[in-house]
Parts: structure tokens; C-alpha cells; sequence
């Protein structure tokens, strides 16, 4: 319940003091529900059904009150008066329902906001932890499933006014018969606690099938061309008939389960109405009228009674909801990057005067596993030199890469920029200053220009058109239909993984960066484009710390350091042609597979 309590306290300081308001506007509408049942008291003194002085001490009051008016106007001033109070509750029902949606709007777009303002602020090992279906599943299933819950404790709350009020009304009409209703309920309620347990359990199962089938269904749509190569479709079509079935049991059951709660409850109100005429007949000589009454407020009261029920077993249905969205918050405020107060845009790019290095860096992905995926690294990259990694795969290169970026924090050892630690201080400022083109890059589904302005939104035309240039994009650009605004991505038109490259390439150059950090970044290009980007990559040198991550080792010739890691260890370091002379050395073993492999 704790995570229930967590995310009403948010709606209480989300919405405000409008909140209560709400809240007195609810008991306002049950209060003048009630007089408007009891205003049928006088009516039907009136009209002759019943005798009122009779039935209860207090009803004496609406007596001296008929007595006041002149009998010929009495029904149509009650009439009048039952109509004004009838008009007043509905109108007052709709302004508070409407009130009721703004609160629930507004706390449902501020938890979506946080939550994701809490996953995008995480460090990069929560995302190397998390499953991205999972967290996706998080932010639209579980998350509206939060939200529903939190409708449902407010509406569990009006209620519960609601029937509080009314059991006031009744016990003023008869506080025996009352006492005797209110105790059955709440035996009923006792009893009703299986349901409830119930509820919770088959909410826990409806999180782990959406989980899987999220999960699931992009796995498969990720990897369709292996689907559809390697003839999967009957396997996965298996699989989804499986989790559907599975859904499908889990939702039939959880209607089994409330219809039983309701039917449950519907018996045991018979069971009531039967043992309450009983009693009341045949022990305490009630009146018809009084009885007429009580039936007629329990009539009312006894529906609210089943609606609490189903609330709360609507509401346990969402608690594993709760449950992992809380658990899933406070994993990302523990992953935090930076603090609360950072804010991005007020840190400058750091100008680096001498060079990036890495002092005596050990780093492993799981602590508990003994390897070290990098262990003694120590490293220097001057500034505005280009410095090439090269190694097997799996050796760490891309590990090191993210420690440079302080994406991964190294379990021992540091970052220094200009002989000064990377902290969480200095952090930002590092990322401002790096532009890095990773291995598979990635395009949003907008338009070239859009895509390129997303990283620097103040560029011109000409601008753009010097780092497509520069990327040897520029060509094929000019001659898409659209230039600048072609769609690319999903929606638009498709382009070649160099393409993509030679795109993603612009896009870093665009931000002018100190430091270009190149992971891969030529590896989808033909030996023409290479070449280009190649020219491009040397004109560049001189005026930006360039990093390269290279297989292809022609790529390297003009590096002005090479370092060779084999794993996590770096074996050795210097000019492109020191270690190609280096003999029996893990570069000349590199550099001899590739020259056997050029036909
Ligand atoms: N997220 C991860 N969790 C656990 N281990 C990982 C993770 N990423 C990489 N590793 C391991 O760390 C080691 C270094 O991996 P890394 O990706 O840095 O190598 P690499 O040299 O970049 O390889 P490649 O050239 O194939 O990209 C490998 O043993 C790899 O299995």
C-alpha cells in the first residue's frame, strides 16, 4: 500500500487545495441527495400515504416547518424546493466531474512527465540493465494502470462520503436497523477479503503477460528480416496464440472473479432486506412507515456498499502497477545522473588545453562476475590529435569509449581532462564538447534537415550544407526529391547503411565539436566514400581531439597514435608504422589477417 500512499500524496501536491474542494463539493452532493429523499417525507404526508408524526421524534421538525406554510401552497413549495435541490446536486455533480478529470489530467501528464524525466536522467548502466520493451511497457501500460488506480481511489472516496453520509441519514430514521445493516456490511467485508487477494494476484499476472508481449512483439519486429529468412513466422504466430490464450484466461477470470464478488454481494443484501423485515416485524414492532423509509434509504445505501467492494478490488487489481512503477522510479533517482538542480543548459563546452586521459582504469560490467572487461588502462590523447583503437572484438574498445564519455564509471582508476578528474561537476561539460557517431547510427523519423537541426537547432541552410559536404553526403542529398526536407526513416525513404553513416557523420560535425569520437564510423562505407571521408577526416585533424574506433586498419594509415587493446588490456601504443614494424605483435598479426583478406 505504501506505493498507493506515495502516488496519492503526489495528486495531493500536484492538484492542491482544489483537491479538497472536490472533495467538500462531494459530500455536498450526497448531503443534498439526502435531503432530497427526505424532503419525499412531507410529500408523501401530503399526499396522504403516510403518517408522518409517527415514524421517527426528529421528523417533528419537518412538521413545524409544514406548519409555517399556507396548505394550499405546501405542495407546490415542496415540489419547487425538491426540484431546486434535484437541479443544484446535478449541477454541482457535473462542475465537480469536470474538476474531477482536470485533477486526474493533470496528475496523469505530471507522473508521465516525471517518470520519464527520471528514466532520460538515468546513468548509462541502468540502460544497459533494463530491457527497453520493459521500460516502453512501463511508461504506457503500467503507468496508465497507475493512473486508473489513482481515478479509482478518488472515486472509492467519493463513495465512501458518499455512504457515510447516507448511514447518518439512516441512523437518524433508525439508529437500530442501521447498526444492524452496518455490522452486516462490514462482516460482508471481512469475508470479502479473498476477493480482494484475488484481484491482486491476477493484476500481477496481467503486468507480466503485457510485459511479454511488448517484449515479445518488438523483439520480433526488430529482427523481422531474420523472421522472415530463416522461416520463423509459424514460431512466433505459436507464440502469440500461446500469450493470448494466456491474456485472454487472465481477463475472463478477473470478470469471473468480480461477478462472483457482486453476486456475492447482490445474495447477501436479499439475505438482509429478509432478516431486516423479520426483525423488524416480528421483535420490534416498527412502523410501515418507518419502514417504508429505512427500506428506502438502504435501497440506496446498500448499492454503495457493492461499489466500495468493486472499487477496492478494481484497486488491488492495479497495485502491482503501483508496485513496479515505484520500484522502477526509484531505481532511476538511485541511477541518477546528475543532481536535481543540474541544469543542461547552463554548462559551457570544456575547452581542453593538452589532453583527455585515463589514469590506471579498471572496469567490469558485473561485480560480482571476476572479469574485467578493461583493466590497467592508462592513456593519453592529446588535444587535436587523432588517436585510433584498434583490437579483436570483444577486446573493450567500446567500453573505453564510454568511460572517455563518462557514460560507464570506472570501478578504479579516473578520467582526467587537462590532469583534472571527470566528476559529475565537469560531466556536462565533457558531453557538450564530444560529438560521437556510434556503430549502428541512428536517424529519428523526421526530415535530413530536422534530424541534423535536432543537434544544433540554430544552424543555417549553409551550415548544413558545409558538414554534409564535409561528410560526402551533400551529392546524394541534393539529388533525393526533396533535398534538405526528404523524409528518412520509417516513414520516409530508406537509405543505405552508408548513407545513414554519411548522415550521422554531418550531424556530428554540425556541432563543431572538440572532441569526434568516430566508433566504427566508416565501416558501412564503399571503398570511394571511405576514401572521401577519409580526406574529410584529415582536414579536420589539427583542429579537433579525434578518437577512432577501427576494424578496417587502411582507415588508421595517418593516425597519429594507434592503441592496440586485446582483452581490456592495452598491448601496445605509438605510430601506425612503429607497430606495424613491431614483428609477432598482436597490430602486425591485425594488419597481416586484413592484408590476406584484400583479394
Ligand atoms: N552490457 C554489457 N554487459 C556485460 N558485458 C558486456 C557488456 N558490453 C560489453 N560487455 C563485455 O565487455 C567486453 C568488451 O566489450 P566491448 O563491446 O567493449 O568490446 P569491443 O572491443 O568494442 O568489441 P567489438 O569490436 O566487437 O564491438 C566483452 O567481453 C563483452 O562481452
Amino acid at each position: 500500500m505504501s506505493s498507493v500512499w506515495y502516488y496519492l500524496n503526489k495528486l495531493r501536491s500536484i492538484s492542491g487545495k482544489i483537491l479538497y474542494i472536490n472533495l467538500i463539493g462531494m459530500v455536498i452532493i450526497s448531503l443534498l441527495e439526502g435531503v432530497g429523499i427526505l424532503l419525499l417525507i412531507p410529500l408523501l404526508e401530503i399526499s396522504g400515504l403516510l403518517e408522518m408524526n409517527s415514524i421517527v421524534e426528529s421528523n417533528q421538525l419537518f412538521s413545524q416547518f409544514t406548519s409555517l406554510l399556507p396548505p394550499s401552497m405546501l405542495l407546490i413549495i415542496i415540489l419547487t424546493g425538491f426540484l431546486l435541490i434535484m437541479a443544484g446536486q446535478h449541477l454541482l455533480h457535473r462542475k465537480v466531474s469536470i474538476q474531477n478529470v482536470k485533477i486526474q489530467e493533470k496528475f496523469g501528464r505530471q507522473i508521465r512527465i516525471d517518470l520519464y524525466k527520471s528514466i532520460l536522467h538515468s546513468n548509462w548502466s541502468f540502460f544497459l540493465r533494463k530491457k527497453k520493451s520493459d521500460l516502453i511497457n512501463s511508461l504506457t501500460t503500467e503507468l496508465a494502470r497507475v493512473i486508473g488506480g489513482v481515478n479509482l481511489v478518488l472515486q472509492l472516496t467519493s463513495n465512501f462520503i458518499f455512504t457515510v453520509i447516507q448511514i447518518g441519514l439512516a441512523f437518524w430514521l433508525s439508529a437500530e436497523m442501521t447498526f444492524m445493516v452496518v455490522v452486516f456490511g462490514l462482516i460482508l467485508s471481512f469475508f470479502s477479503k479473498k476477493f480482494i487477494i484475488r484481484s491482486k494476484k491476477i493484476g500481477s499476472q496481467t503486468s507480466l503477460n503485457a510485459q511479454e508481449y511488448l517484449s515479445g512483439v518488438t523483439d520480433q519486429f526488430n529482427g523481422i528480416k531474420e523472421v522472415k529468412s530463416n522461416l520463423l513466422e509459424e514460431t512466433h504466430l505459436r507464440w502469440i496464440q500461446g500469450l493470448t490464450a494466456k491474456m485472454s484466461d487472465e481477463q475472463i477470470n478477473y470478470i469471473k472473479l468480480t461477478t462472483s464478488s457482486q453476486l456475492f454481494y447482490k445474495i447477501s443484501s436479499a439475505c438482509l432486506i429478509v432478516i431486516f423485515l423479520y426483525v423488524s416485524l416480528t421483535f420490534f414492532t416498527i412502523q410501515k412507515e418507518q419502514l417504508l423509509l429505512v427500506i428506502l434509504i438502504f435501497s440506496r445505501l446498500w448499492p454503495r456498499f457493492t461499489s466500495i467492494q468493486t472499487n477496492i478490488e478494481k484497486i488491488a487489481s492495479t497495485l502491482p502497477a503501483f508496485i513496479s512503477i515505484n520500484d522502477l522510479h526509484k531505481e532511476c533517482v538511485e541511477a541518477t545522473e546528475f543532481n536535481g538542480e543540474t541544469r543542461y543548459d547552463d554548462n559551457e563546452p570544456i575547452k581542453i588545453v593538452k589532453s583527455l586521459s585515463c589514469r590506471d582504469i579498471a572496469f567490469r560490467y558485473h561485480k560480482k562476475n571476476s572479469l574485467f572487461a578493461l583493466k590497467d588502462i592508462h592513456l593519453t590523447f592529446p588535444v587535436n590529435k587523432m588517436s585510433a583503437i584498434v583490437g579483436p572484438s570483444g577486446a573493450g574498445k567500446s567500453t573505453l569509449i564510454d568511460i572517455l564519455m563518462g557514460l560507464n564509471r570506472p570501478e578504479r582508476g579516473e578520467v582526467l581532462i587537462d590532469g583534472i578528474p571527470l566528476t559529475a561537476n565537469n560531466l556536462l561539460s565533457l558531453r557538450k564538447s564530444i560529438s560521437y557517431v556510434p556503430q549502428d547510427p541512428f536517424l529519428f523519423n523526421a526530415s535530413i534537415r530536422e534530424n541534423l537541426q535536432m543537434i544544433q537547432p540554430e544552424a543555417t541552410d549553409e551550415d548544413i550544407w558545409e558538414a554534409l559536404q564535409f561528410s560526402s553526403a551533400a551529392e546524394f542529398v541534393m539529388n533525393l526529391p526533396e533535398g534538405l526536407d526528404t523524409l528518412i526513416g520509417d516513414r520516409g525513404i530508406r537509405l543505405s547503411g552508408g548513407e545513414r553513416q554519411r548522415i550521422v557523420l554531418a550531424r556530428a560535425i554540425l556541432k563543431k565539436p572538440s572532441i569526434l569520437i568516430l566508433d566504427e564510423a566508416t565501416s558501412a562505407l564503399d571503398s570511394e566514400n571511405e576514401a572521401k571521408i577519409q580526406e574529410a577526416i584529415e582536414r579536420l585533424k589539427g583542429k579537433m581531439t579525434i578518437i577512432v574506433i577501427a576494424h578496417r586498419l587502411s582507415t588508421i594509415r595517418n593516425a597519429d597514435q594507434v592503441i592496440v587493446l586485446d582483452k581490456g588490456r592495452v598491448v601496445q601504443a605509438g605510430g601506425f608504422n612503429q607497430l606495424a614494424n613491431e614483428k609477432k605483435s598482436m597490430f602486425s598479426n591485425l594488419l597481416e589477417k586484413q592484408m590476406k583478406a584484400i583479394p
